[in-house]
């Protein structure tokens, strides 16, 4: 059987030309271009990566970043007094700051400090409660993203039962209220769930976001699933076994080129949202 792959990183080329235009369209109005200030605490290379390509991704659509890289050493009143200046910077439309932060610093604490309207990256507790309740909020940009991938592809939610394994404050559980909202019938497991298998085995959706290497095993999964993956980790492993899946799932997003291509994608839609209700649409 061939599965369908879901291409995160086909949709996010074709998401960039669409932005590109709305930038130079905004440029062409105001004269000003919409500003996305990427932190980056430390020197973990990854985040220094992933940083990078969210800095690129701006630059692909007529946008600035604004790279802030603090120290390792940076104390918690540090990264909110740069937050606070950052806020109060009238040319910043979005703010991300990556995660994670060294764990001497407060990271809930750098979160909440960000300014609503300029949470692109839509992890601060008003954002996520918002956005819980179905009000207009940015969504955290890696489920945002899983969720542009199901619409794009037309994959039907009502009714179907989602499956999420993780509950982190900026993956499983935003996602579990997103596909709530589309009106799944939703069932979070997580590190200490009896039984992963049986609800992993029930699962129509099944969403990894877990953080561990192929945590989640293919024998496990029920004929047909759409397996969206979730993990990134070292030498493009997710947390969904690779061996098997596409003879079991009738779609799944593949690891590279699924859903970071759409988390990146989602936090420069989200920009140029704000850059446009900053600088006047
Ligand atoms: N505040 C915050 N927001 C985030 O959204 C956030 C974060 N912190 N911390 C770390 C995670 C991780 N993350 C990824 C983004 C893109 C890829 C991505 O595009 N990966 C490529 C492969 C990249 C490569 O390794 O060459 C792919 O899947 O095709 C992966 C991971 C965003 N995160």
């Amino acid at each position: 059987m061939s599965a369908l792959i879901l291409d995160g990183k086909k949709l996010a080329k074709e998401s960039e030309l669409q932005l590109k235009e709305r930038v130079e369209a905004l440029k062409a109005r105001t004269g000003k271009t919409p500003i996305l200030a990427t932190i980056l605490v430390g020197d973990d290379p990854a985040s220094a990566t992933y940083v990078k390509m969210k800095g690129n991704a701006c630059a692909r659509v007529g946008m600035e970043s604004l790279p802030v890289h603090m120290p390792k050493q940076t104390t918690t009143e540090e990264l909110l007094a740069k937050i606070e200046e950052l806020n109060e910077n009238p040319n910043v439309h979005g703010i991300l700051l990556q995660h994670p932060v060294p764990r001497h610093i407060d990271e809930r604490a750098a979160f909440e400090k960000i300014e609503r309207r300029k949470d692109v990256d839509g992890v601060t507790c008003l954002g996520f409660g918002l956005m819980a309740m179905g009000e207009k909020a940015y969504g955290s940009a890696t489920p945002a993203g899983i969720m542009r991938i199901l619409k794009a592809y037309d994959i039907p939610l009502e009714g179907k039962h989602a499956v999420v394994v993780g509950r982190s404050a900026i993956l499983g559980k935003p996602m579990a209220m997103m596909l709530l909202n589309a009106n799944c019938t939703v069932t979070i497991c997580h590190s200490k769930t009896k039984d992963l298998e049986k609800y992993v085995g029930d699962a129509d959706i099944l969403i990894g976001a877990v953080g561990k290497p192929e945590f989640i095993k293919t024998a496990w999964i029920k004929k047909g699933a759409v397996v969206i993956d979730a993990g990134y980790h070292p030498g493009g492993v997710g947390d969904v076994e690779k061996a098997g899946l596409e003879d079991v799932a009738s779609a799944y997003t593949p690891v590279p080129g699924g859903v970071g291509p759409m988390t990146i994608n989602t936090l420069i839609y989200q920009s140029v949202d704000s850059g446009e209700s900053f600088l006047g649409k």
